[in-house]
């Protein structure tokens, strides 16, 4: 499936209990509010459907301690499908146990966790990766004795359901959109920094994600190398998937996302417009110790 600007990728296809197959994308991209029975008006369940597809993730009062420390405090938000959100926060706000919270690799204390209108909160992190959810991490920490291309290989079989031959297509259409098509054959452990991040990027990518979690991505990188992984987030989202990116470099990270969340000991204190988040006066205090 070819998709604007260059990016490709092929439907994603995955199975229901009951053993049909159905693409995420089409149940995400294209839905449309029709109107019933020659009446103005969508009928309210309808609409209803409508909000339930395209709020691709929804956090409803999350809440996680580890012992006395609150790093989950009713954590409310959602974000719409083909949407980019934006988090932020100081050291130790709780910005990757988030992530973690999403993808199932921590367990909840209490709230709900929904993808594309299902609840997750209690979901597998594997089944949640199989189902949609795509994530990068701080550290990256590819199958170091493994190939370039080999560890997209088990990210797109295990992470998407692909079978070898499907995963060694989309694979090779990764490595061209991520710049890593000259490393293809080189051990991930003789990677330079921004070659680690590409391959963090590109593994995520394998597993076919609607939803993409990208976290610190542009950290340690130059001036220059961060404007190419920019480019390439900007053409991944530009292809519809639902991008929630946890970002300390901000240019980088306001360039490309339609709403910024900061979150503070564990709480979200602003959510909203970039620029208007930016300037608010929760940021300039908490977040860069700017007094206002
Ligand atoms: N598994 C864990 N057990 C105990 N404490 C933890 C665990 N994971 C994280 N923490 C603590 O929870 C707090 C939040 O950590 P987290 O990594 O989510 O913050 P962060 O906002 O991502 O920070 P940074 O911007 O530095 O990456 C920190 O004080 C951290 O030490």
């Amino acid at each position: 499936m070819a998709i604007e600007g260059g990016w490709r990728l092929r439907p994603r296809h995955h199975r229901q209990q009951d053993g049909a197959e159905h693409s995420d994308r089409r149940r995400h991209g294209s839905h449309r509010l029709k109107r019933q029975g020659g009446r103005g008006f969508p009928s309210a369940c309808l609409i209803e459907e409508w909000i339930r597809v395209t709020s691709v993730l929804k956090l409803e009062q999350v809440n996680k301690s580890f012992g006395a420390l609150r790093v989950a405090d009713d954590v409310s938000f959602d974000v719409p499908a083909g949407q980019a959100l934006g988090i932020i926060g100081p050291n130790g706000a709780g910005k990757s146990t988030l992530f973690n919270l999403i993808t199932g690799n921590v367990a909840v204390d209490g709230g709900r966790i929904a993808f594309s209108g299902r609840d997750i909160t209690r979901t597998h992190p594997m089944q949640r990766c199989l189902m949609g959810i795509g994530r990068t991490f701080q550290i990256p920490q590819p199958f170091e004795k493994l190939t370039v291309f080999e560890n997209l290989l088990v990210a797109a079989m295990f992470g998407s359901g692909a079978s070898e031959a499907e995963a060694a297509d989309a694979c090779a259409d990764i490595l061209a959109e991520t710049g890593l098509v000259r490393r293809a054959n080189v051990p991930a452990g003789g990677l330079s920094l921004l070659e680690r991040k590409r391959l963090e990027l590109a593994r995520a990518l394998a597993t076919q994600p609607t939803l993409l979690l990208l976290d610190e991505i542009a950290g340690g990188l130059t001036e220059a190398e961060c404007g190419q992984l920019v480019e390439t987030i900007r053409r991944v989202h530009g292809g519809g998937v639902t991008i929630v990116w946890i970002e300390h470099v901000l240019h980088a990270l306001t360039s490309v996302v339609d709403r910024l969340l900061v979150l503070d000991f564990g709480k979200v204190i602003g959510i909203g417009d970039p620029a208007e988040i930016m300037e608010s006066r929760a940021v300039r205090e908490i977040y860069l110790g700017i007094e206002v």
